[in-house]
C-alpha cells in the first residue's frame, strides 16, 4: 500500500500563503485608507478655501455663476476681491448721495479721464465705483496716485480686467448700476504698431465682455463710452462732423475704436442697450498720460533732451484740436445726464433704445510747433527741437472738431484755450514730480497742490 503523501510541507506552505494573504490585505487596507484620508483632506482644503473667501456663489440667483465660479476664484484670489467687507466697500462707493443720483461704474477710473470724471461725479452726489487693471502701459505709480486721490473722496476702485467675466458679473450682482462710464481702453496711436494685440484685448474683447454683462443685467444700465477723434482717419473734410466718413482709419487704435462704434450699434439693435460714444480730441491736462506728446515734451524739455516735432510729408505743420480735461469732463457728465434708459430686460430688447455719437473737441486746432513754444514759455526753457517728417506710424496730419451736435444736445461748450490749459498742466507737473523749486525760481510758475487741479 502506498504510503499517504507527506502533507506536512503542503500544510506549511498553505499556512505561509494564508499569512501572506493576511499581510497583503492589511497592506491594501492601509494603502486604501491612506488614499481615502488624502482625498478627504484635499476636499476639506478646497472647502476651507471656498469659505474663507466668504464668497456666496452657490446661493446666487444667477445660474450662470455656477459654471464661472472657478474662474472667479482665481481672479478673486489674485486681486484680493470677494467677501462681505469687499461687497460693503462696493455698495458704499456706488451709493448716490443726492436724490435721483446715478449709480455709475467707471471703467478706467485710475486713468486720466476716468479719475477726473469719477471725482466730478462723486462731488455732485452720484455713486461711483471704479474698475481698473492698473496695467503698466505707462507708469502705474501715477495710476496709484490717482487712486489715492479718489480713495480720499470715498471712491473705491476694484482692481480687475474688463475681460474678467465673473468679476464683472459679481459687480452687477452686488450693485444695480444705472450707468456705466466706460473709459478703460488701450490708448495711444503709435503704440499700436508695437503691441497690436493689447488693442484687440481691451478695446474689442473687453468692450464686448462689458456689453455682454450689461445686456444681461437687470436693470440694464445706460452706457457712455470713449471713442476717439482718430476714427476720422484719412477724412479730409474739415472740421470733422459726426456725419463724415469714418471708414478709413490710419491706425489699429483708430480701427478698434471704430469697431467699438459698430459693436455699440449691434448691442443697441439686438438688446436695447442705450449707448453714447464720445469722440475725444487729444485730451490734455493735470494728471494726464505720460505717453502723450505734451507730457513727454515737458519732461524732455526740462531734462534738456531733444524732442521730435512732426511735419506732414508735404512739409506742413501737424496740428491737433487739443482739448482740456475739464471741458471733456463736462461733456462726459452732459452725455450721462441726457442718456435715456436702456429698454431691454432679461437680455431681451423691449423697444428701440438711444444710440448716439458725439465729437468732444476744442474747435481750435493748434500746430505742434506752437504747443512746443507755449511749453518753452511756461517752463522758461528752450526746447532742443528736431523737426522731422511724420513717420508712417498711424498719426494723422490734423484734427479739428465740429461740436455743434454736443452743444445742441447737452450744451457742450469748450472754454479752455491751449495756453491756459497748459499752464494748469505745467503747475501740476512741477508739483507732482517735485521739481517746483527749480521751475518756480526760474519761471515763476507757482506750484499748485495736485488736488486743486481738477
Ligand atoms: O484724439 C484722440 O483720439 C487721440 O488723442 C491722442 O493721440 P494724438 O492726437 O496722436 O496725441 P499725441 O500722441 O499726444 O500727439 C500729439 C501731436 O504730437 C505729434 N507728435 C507726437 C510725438 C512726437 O514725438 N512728435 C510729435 O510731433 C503727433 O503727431 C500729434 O500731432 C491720444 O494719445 C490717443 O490715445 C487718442 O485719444
Amino acid at each position: 500500500m502506498a504510503s499517504p503523501p507527506d502533507t506536512s510541507k503542503t500544510i506549511k506552505l498553505e499556512r505561509y500563503n494564508s499569512y501572506l494573504r493576511r499581510v497583503n490585505s492589511t497592506k491594501l487596507l492601509n494603502a486604501s485608507s491612506k488614499l481615502l484620508f488624502r482625498a478627504t483632506l484635499l476636499v476639506a482644503l478646497v472647502l476651507v478655501f471656498f469659505f474663507t473667501l466668504n464668497y456666496p456663489p452657490f446661493s446666487n440667483n444667477n445660474s450662470h455663476h455656477l459654471h464661472i465660479t472657478g474662474n472667479f476664484l482665481s481672479s478673486a484670489f489674485y486681486s484680493g476681491t470677494g467677501g462681505a467687507a469687499w461687497e460693503k466697500k462696493i455698495r458704499h462707493s456706488s451709493t448716490p448721495r443726492r436724490p435721483n443720483g446715478m449709480s455709475i461704474l467707471v471703467t478706467g477710473a485710475a486713468g486720466f479721464v476716468g479719475s477726473h470724471c469719477s471725482l466730478a461725479l462723486k462731488k455732485r452726489g452720484d455713486g461711483v465705483l471704479g474698475l481698473d487693471n492698473f496695467n503698466s502701459y505707462y507708469d502705474p505709480s501715477l495710476k496709484r496716485a490717482r487712486q489715492a486721490l479718489l480713495s480720499k473722496r470715498q471712491i473705491f476702485i476694484v482692481e480687475g480686467d474688463l475681460n474678467d467675466t465673473p468679476l464683472l458679473s459679481k459687480l452687477f450682482d452686488v450693485v444695480p448700476f444705472t450707468h456705466i462710464l466706460h473709459l478703460a481702453a488701450q490708448a495711444g496711436v503709435r503704440y499700436a504698431m508695437q503691441n497690436p494685440q493689447s488693442y484687440v484685448a481691451s478695446n474689442i474683447a473687453g468692450f464686448v465682455n462689458l456689453l455682454e454683462i450689461a445686456k444681461a443685467a437687470n436693470p440694464q444700465p445706460s452706457i457712455v463710452w470713449a471713442s476717439s477723434s482718430s476714427v476720422y482717419g484719412l477724412n479730409t473734410e474739415n472740421p470733422f462732423s459726426e456725419l463724415h466718413r469714418t471708414d478709413q482709419p490710419a491706425s489699429l487704435y483708430a480701427a478698434t475704436k471704430k469697431a467699438g462704434e459698430e459693436i455699440a450699434h449691434t448691442y443697441n439693435h439686438i438688446y436695447g442697450l442705450a449707448l453714447t460714444g464720445l469722440r475725444f480730441f487729444t485730451v490734455y491736462g493735470p494728471w494726464g498720460r505720460p505717453d502723450m506728446a505734451y507730457f513727454f515734451f515737458t519732461k524732455d524739455i526740462l531734462q534738456g533732451k531733444t524732442i521730435d516735432i512732426y511735419q506732414t510729408q508735404g512739409g506742413k505743420e501737424v496740428a491737433r484740436d487739443f482739448t482740456y480735461i475739464d471741458d471733456i469732463v463736462k461733456g462726459c457728465l452732459g452725455a450721462l445726464d441726457t442718456s435715456e434708459k436702456s429698454t431691454g430686460s432679461g437680455g431681451k430688447k423691449r423697444g428701440p433704445a438711444q444710440l448716439r455719437v458725439y465729437n468732444l473737441g476744442n474747435k481750435s486746432p493748434v500746430p505742434v510747433g506752437k504747443l512746443v513754444s507755449i511749453l518753452e514759455g511756461l517752463l522758461n526753457t528752450k526746447a532742443k527741437k528736431h523737426v522731422i517728417k511724420m513717420p508712417s506710424n498711424g498719426d494723422v496730419p490734423y484734427t479739428h472738431a465740429n461740436v455743434s451736435l454736443a452743444f445742441k444736445d447737452f450744451g457742450y461748450k469748450p472754454t479752455t484755450d491751449l495756453p491756459t490749459g497748459l499752464r494748469k498742466f505745467a503747475k501740476w507737473y512741477v508739483s507732482y514730480y517735485g521739481i517746483q523749486s527749480r521751475v518756480k525760481k526760474e519761471n515763476h510758475i507757482k506750484s499748485e497742490h495736485p488736488e486743486d487741479s481738477d
